[in-house]
């Protein structure tokens, strides 16, 4: 079987979805009310923290997504007792028998998420050994890990490259080290945390990421025993500790799903509210997205997004680090871009290849060229290397219905509503795919009023 479908099975099924394609009747808005739960690129993070503690932590508003389940797979081979908690969303993650479990079985559960690369510290800590089979996660690029290796090189670990994954081993333990990175990586610089946080001596990491999933990383962090400061101009120091709680934490919500169901009020002409969602995780977003014409309202409970009337307009936008305009922001938003009046530019300057998903936009309609060059304010680390990383989108565009496969997350959830807004019947095919990161997606489709059919 082609890998792309298999994993959208697999995706899908590991939150009991059991269709591959949806047909929806486009041309409708969207307008309701959906609620979030905690970010993709938090919760699964905060669980593996639960492997530091010495005692249970209680993680609130978990999502049911595939991801959170491979995780919770990953814990429970390396003994972590995973327990529903009384409240809905809520787990309880006990380490108590890390030290007892044992990893034959590890591989059962690799390539499907990125998540495994950050055991390697907790694990290192409490076993003095780890092991990492492939990694999966979204194809938008190379994704390589020298950053993470270097950076567990550098407290002492040992790292050998096998065939079938990445063996580690820390025999004299892991000390603090000054660490830099070459570019600020989510990844690496939670890599950075989940292993100073225990290590012997002080860690300065110099280059850190500072995303509001990695902030709400520290703050569970802190919760444990650990001791962490933010400095200025992406300095990290952590004062190594001897030992840590288990915590008790309830997660960031998630700020991708947030902007992308946004970004489908915009497109169909809509209106959603949008529950949990908070202002000050995206305030970039907000800027681009009043720019483009879209309206909001900031509540106390969450933002509702809706398309004001009159005409969109275009933008250029280059997605960066945080602060700037988030790359898992720039698909959905893509395809507003499509009903905007003038040439709009979107310059991808994280991922290599993450303009997959506009060749399924292009057949249905829409104006978009992928060139190369670096078309933003500034040239990135892909100009001159052959990477299609700059987007030219001219509307206003008619898009009509088409079949189209799902390359990705969140070009997923893009190719989602492309089909909303387009004219006629649309089949997407491979949605299991968007279960990786959208909890409830179809329901929350069924609440906003979407004309759509499951087919298995
Ligand atoms: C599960 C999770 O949280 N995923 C998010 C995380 O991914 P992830 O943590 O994988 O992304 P990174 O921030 O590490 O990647 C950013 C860039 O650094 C490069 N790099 C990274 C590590 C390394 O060892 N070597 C290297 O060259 C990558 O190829 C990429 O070009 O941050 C991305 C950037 O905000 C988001 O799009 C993802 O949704
Ligand atoms: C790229 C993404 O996730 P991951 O790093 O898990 O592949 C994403 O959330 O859009």
């Amino acid at each position: 079987m082609n890998t792309l479908v298999d994993d959208a099975k697999q995706h899908g099924s590991a939150v009991g979805l059991s269709v591959d394609r949806i047909t929806i009747n486009g041309g409708k808005p969207l307008r309701g009310r959906i609620e979030l739960k905690g970010a993709k690129n938090l919760v699964t993070k905060a669980m593996v923290a639960a492997i530091l503690g010495d005692t249970p932590s209680v993680l609130k508003d978990v999502p049911n997504i595939s991801d959170v389940r491979i995780v919770r797979g990953l814990l429970e081979v390396h003994g972590v007792t995973v327990s529903a908690g009384a409240e809905e969303g809520e787990l309880i993650l006990d380490p108590s028998a890390v030290e007892t479990a044992h990893m034959a079985d590890i591989d059962a559960h690799a390539g499907s998420s990125r998540i495994p690369i950050l055991f390697c510290g907790p694990l290192l800590h409490r076993l003095g050994e780890a092991f990492i089979p492939d990694l999966g996660g979204c194809r938008i690029g190379d994704r390589p890990i020298d950053y993470h290796l270097e950076v567990l090189r550098n407290f002492g670990a040992i790292v050998e490259k096998l065939p079938s994954g990445i063996r580690m081993s820390a025999p004299t333990g892991l000390h603090g080290a000054k660490v830099s990175l070459p570019y600020p990586s989510v990844g690496a610089t939670e890599q950075v945390l989940l292993t100073a946080v225990l290590a012997d001596g002080i860690t300065e990491l110099s280059g850190a990421a500072i995303e509001p999933e990695i902030m709400d990383l520290i703050n569970i962090l802190q919760k444990m025993g650990a001791i962490i400061t933010v400095d200025t101009d992406r300095v990290i120091r952590i004062e190594g500790v001897d030992k840590l709680d288990g915590y008790t934490h309830r997660a960031l919500f998630d700020r991708n799903e947030a902007a992308s169901w946004a970004a489908a009020a915009l497109a169909t002409d809509g209106d959603i509210f949008v529950g949990g969602a908070r202002q000050a995780e995206m305030l970039t977003f907000l800027n681009v997205f009043r720019k483009v014409g879209g309206a909001f309202e900031i509540e106390e409970d969450g933002i509702r997004f809706f398309h004001p009337g009159g005409e969109l307009k275009p933008v250029i936008i280059e997605t960066d680090v945080h602060p700037g305009f988030m790359t898992d922001w720039q698909q959905p938003l893509v395809v507003a871009l499509t009903k905007a009046h003038g040439v709009s530019i979107v310059h991808e300057t994280v991922y290599e290849q993450r303009f997959g998903f506009v060749d399924a936009l292009v057949d249905m309609g829409a104006s978009i060229d992928v060139h190369k060059e670096c078309l933003g304010a500034g040239a990135c680390r892909f100009g001159q290397r052959n990477f299609q990383h700059s987007a030219v989108i001219s509307g206003p565009s008619k898009l009509s219905g088409a079949d189209i496969e799902v390359p990705d997350l969140r070009g997923g959830f893009s190719h989602l509503i492309a089909a909303l807004t387009a004219e006629g019947r649309s089949t997407v095919s491979n949605v299991g795919i968007i279960a990786r990161g959208y909890e409830n997606f179809i329901t929350k489709l069924e609440l906003l009023g979407a004309d759509f059919e499951l087919e298995a």
